[in-house]
């Protein structure tokens, strides 16, 4: 029977890396109840999402390619708080899959990156239309977080900085949404970054990095045996002040999913970054 206090939670994508340790998380979580595991890889289909994810009891979840018809039957589901999907997909399905949740009233968390600014301003209108809360949160770990701060306050003092993103190589999308996030976060400092002192010639393209916003270079690295890392490095003559986060673990990402499913039916539209909501 339907539990009023629960948070019915969708996870998109649950098949995947990021998707088990989040139906794991949920199944935990005593305040939600994990009502639906979608999923479009076909070897996954009909797979209970517990066992999937490692937990020693099924939760009789099965893995179904459905998003659509349980987006409707959690929205249906008068007896229980309003519902919340958790994306944790690829680049290419995120932006739909958020249409179809706002759609049907459905929270979005988001965790995949690759969305184009356009994209994003458009989910915002979206959501800002339907009154619907929506995060998109490029980095859950509370670390990622801290590293931005201390970043944003070495920006005031330091005129260069380059930053380095490290990855395992099954990532689909570069640079990685966080990179362009903390990048995002320095250029908002309202300063040129990186001003060249000689002119600079590449010899073999990208040699440089991506230049994004106010100058700030971002290189991307993709190695087997890395899983998420980050470095900032500044630069000012006779010194170098370098921030690094490393993910050992994806549950570290786990307190922050927890937090946003929570936070996310407080909001009426799109908000940006774990740093909002901490
Ligand atoms: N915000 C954050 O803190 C973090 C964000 N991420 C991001 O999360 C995303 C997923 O990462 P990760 O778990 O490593 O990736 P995985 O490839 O391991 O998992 C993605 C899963 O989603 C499935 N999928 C693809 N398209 C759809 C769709 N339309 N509907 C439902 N399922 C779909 C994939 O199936 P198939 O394999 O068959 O395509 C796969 O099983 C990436 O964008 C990554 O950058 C990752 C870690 C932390
Ligand atoms: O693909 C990943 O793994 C990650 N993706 C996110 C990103 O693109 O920033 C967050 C974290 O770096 C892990």
């Amino acid at each position: 029977m339907a539990n009023q206090n629960l948070i019915p939670v969708i996870v998109s994508g649950a098949a995947g890396k990021m998707g088990r340790e989040v139906v794991k998380a949920v199944a935990q979580a005593p305040d939600m109840s994990l009502m639906g595991a979608i999923d479009t890889s076909p070897e996954h289909q009909g797979k209970d999402a517990g066992e999937l994810a490692g937990l020693s009891e099924p939760l009789e979840v099965p893995i179904t390619n459905q998003l659509e018809p349980m987006l409707g039957y959690v929205a249906g589901e008068r007896q229980m708080q309003p519902g919340v999907m958790v994306d944790f997909t690829h680049p290419d399905a995120v932006y739909d899959n958020v249409r179809s949740a706002i759609a049907y009233g459905i929270r979005p968390v988001v965790g995949t990156t690759g969305l184009s600014p356009e994209q994003i301003e458009d989910l915002a209108s979206f959501a800002d239309k339907a009154s619907t809360g929506c995060l998109l949160i490029p980095n859950f770990s509370i670390g990622m977080v801290l590293l931005q701060q201390a970043a944003v306050t070495a920006s005031q003092y330091f005129d260069h900085v380059e930053i380095i993103e490290l990855h395992h190589n099954q990532k689909a999308d570069a640079p990685s949404g966080t990179a362009i996030q903390t990048a995002q976060m320095l250029a908002e400092m309202g300063k040129t970054f990186n001003s060249a002192i000689v002119k600079e010639t590449e010899k073999l393209p990208g040699a440089r990095g991506s230049v994004a916003d106010e100058g700030i270079r971002i290189h991307s690295i993709r190695l087997p045996g890395l899983i998420a890392h980050q470095e900032v490095i500044f630069g000012a003559p006779g010194q170098i002040y370098t921030l690094r986060h490393d993910t050992s673990d994806r549950s570290a990402y786990m307190p922050g999913v927890l937090l946003a499913i929570r936070k996310v039916l407080q909001l009426k539209s799109l908000v940006y970054g774990l740093e909002k909501i901490l």
